[in-house]
């Protein structure tokens, strides 16, 4: 049987017993199982597709056995999620995928389901996709359930992807989202400002260096474009982030992983106004630390200084880490963002409060996301929100910015917020987010609504789904 597919069963398992990240589980198990590169690209491609897709493949699951998925037992379910994405998701041979499956089956299950596993994938592999995807659809009691299943999004999370659009009068997009959401985007890197060098450069040197040392036969290496809406932005079309960086002729920590929204979304803020000498920034909840390199690199040009903070010590560690290339704009601290402590009794001319939120935003990163959140954990994330929205304007100056940034379009977490907060808010004004991303962004960018805030969304911009409004304390 093969390592990979074993590997792929162990993170599954991982993210259903140890609600593990299948990003972080995943290195660590190719690593422990010594995988070769093509066996750990298998293993990666497996967990992706089986935790994307796990929605549409439950269903057919359920739709081959004639049994509810929730009557099948734990182990079985992930053996035949597997089995099912190299079925109808890859191109593997059905007699392998099936084989292969009963093999894991007998290996890491109940051995008696081997059968079970056997005769379910069969089933499955007599179809093509499109067969299955109509049989859903026939099978479906609404056509907001069919659409949910085929494209694999809880009936919740494409409810409130469809307010969100239909709230900039786009509702027309929400097939296009839905199919955005379960694309692999492309890396994104960020070259932080004041490098010495910016990503054009960067691109064309590398893009230089390449053809000086291609074998016009063989195949060409992974292409790194200066593309994307942001302006500090590099695209990498595959291969390892790591290395292309490090392959790079760029100052230390000064090029980054980065989605394009969250720069932006950083820009919108430093730049929504010229940064006078011995302005303080403020970023409220910094962890990771990848706006805070960005609010840090935009302060070190300015002369302004920043203020980190985060409420997990280790999270606020990795803020450390991330800004090392500008650690000298930075202070790194760790309070809950709702107590005085996290301010050093101090105001700010500029805050970011890039709060803790559902995600929905980013579910083309995590494929194990969609599963995770529930409509039940939004009270709790808006209250929040509320409050941390509250702390940050008490410390804003009079005349200072403030951004609130999610990486969700939720209405809870973005419009309805935003307008609670200024009801419940004297002498906030909200200034044109729209407006600013415009200014920032690399060519034209298209936001739509009427609103003053701005939504990015990956099937328009190509981001993460950022939400951004900006403030200005009378
Ligand atoms: C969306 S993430 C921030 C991402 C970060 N700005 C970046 O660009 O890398 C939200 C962060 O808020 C932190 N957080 C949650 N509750 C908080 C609180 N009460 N005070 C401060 N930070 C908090 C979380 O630990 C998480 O690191």
């Amino acid at each position: 049987m093969s390592a990979a597919r074993l590997v792929a069963y162990d993170v599954l398992r991982d993210v259903d017993e140890r609600e593990a990240y299948a990003n972080l589980a995943l290195p660590s198990r190719i690593r422990d199982a010594e995988l070769d590169g093509r066996d750990a690209g298998l293993a990666t491609e497996l967990v992706a597709g089986a935790l994307r897709w796990r929605g549409r493949y439950d269903r057919i699951i359920e739709l081959a056995a004639g049994r509810d998925i929730a009557d099948i037992d734990a182990r079985t379910r992930n053996v035949l999620r597997l089995g099912v994405h190299q079925l109808l998701g890859m191109r593997t041979a059905a007699h392998a995928a099936v084989n292969e499956s009963v093999e894991l089956q007998r290996r890491v299950g109940n051995q008696n389901a081997a059968g079970f596993v056997n005769g379910v994938l069969r089933a499955v592999g007599r179809r093509t996709p499109e067969e299955w995807d109509a049989e859903i659809t026939d099978r479906a009691r609404t056509e907001d359930d069919a659409l949910a299943v085929r494209t694999s999004h809880p009936a919740w999370v494409l409810r409130a992807l469809r307010d969100a659009l239909r709230k900039e009068g786009r509702e027309a997009e929400l097939e296009e989202l839905l199919a955005a959401d379960n694309d692999a985007p492309r890396v994104s890197l960020a070259v932080l400002p004041g490098s010495g060098v910016g990503p054009a450069e960067l691109a064309d040197d590398r893009a230089e260096v390449d053809a000086d040392h291609s074998d016009p036969s063989g195949p060409s290496g992974p292409a790194l474009t200066a593309t994307g809406p942001s302006p500090l932005g590099l695209e990498l079309s595959g291969g390892d982030p790591g290395r292309a960086i490090a392959e790079l002729d760029a100052p230390e920590g000064r090029v980054r992983v980065q989605d394009q929204g969250s720069q932006l979304a950083a820009l919108a803020l430093t730049r929504s106004r010229p940064v006078q000498a011995g302005e303080r920034w403020l970023d409220l909840c910094a962890g990771p630390g990848g706006k805070t390199a960005i609010l840090g690199a935009e302060a070190l040009a300015g002369g302004a200084t920043v203020r980190a903070n985060e409420v997990s010590e280790h999270r606020a560690e990795l803020v450390r880490r991330s800004v090392s290339g500008v650690a000298d704009a930075v202070d790194v601290v760790s309070h809950d963002g709702r107590d005085d402590a996290a301010y050093g009794g101090e105001t700010f001319d500029r805050i970011l409060v890039d709060a803790p939120c559902t995600g929905l935003g980013a579910l083309r990163r995590r494929p194990e996301a969609r599963w995770r959140k529930q409509p039940s954990d939004l009270p709790e994330l808006t209250a929040l929100q509320a409050e941390l929205l509250d702390a940050a304007v008490a410390h804003l100056a009079p005349g200072g910015t403030l951004a609130y940034v999610t990486c969700s379009p939720h209405l809870a977490e973005t419009r309805i917020a935003v307008e609670r907060l200024l009801q419940r808010t004297p002498g906030l004004t909200e200034l044109d987010a729209r407006e600013a991303l415009r200014d920032v962004a690399r060519g034209d960018i298209d936001i739509a609504g009427d609103a003053l805030s701005a939504q990015l969304w990956p099937h328009r911009h190509g981001t993460d789904a950022m939400f951004v409004a900006l403030f200005r304390r009378a």
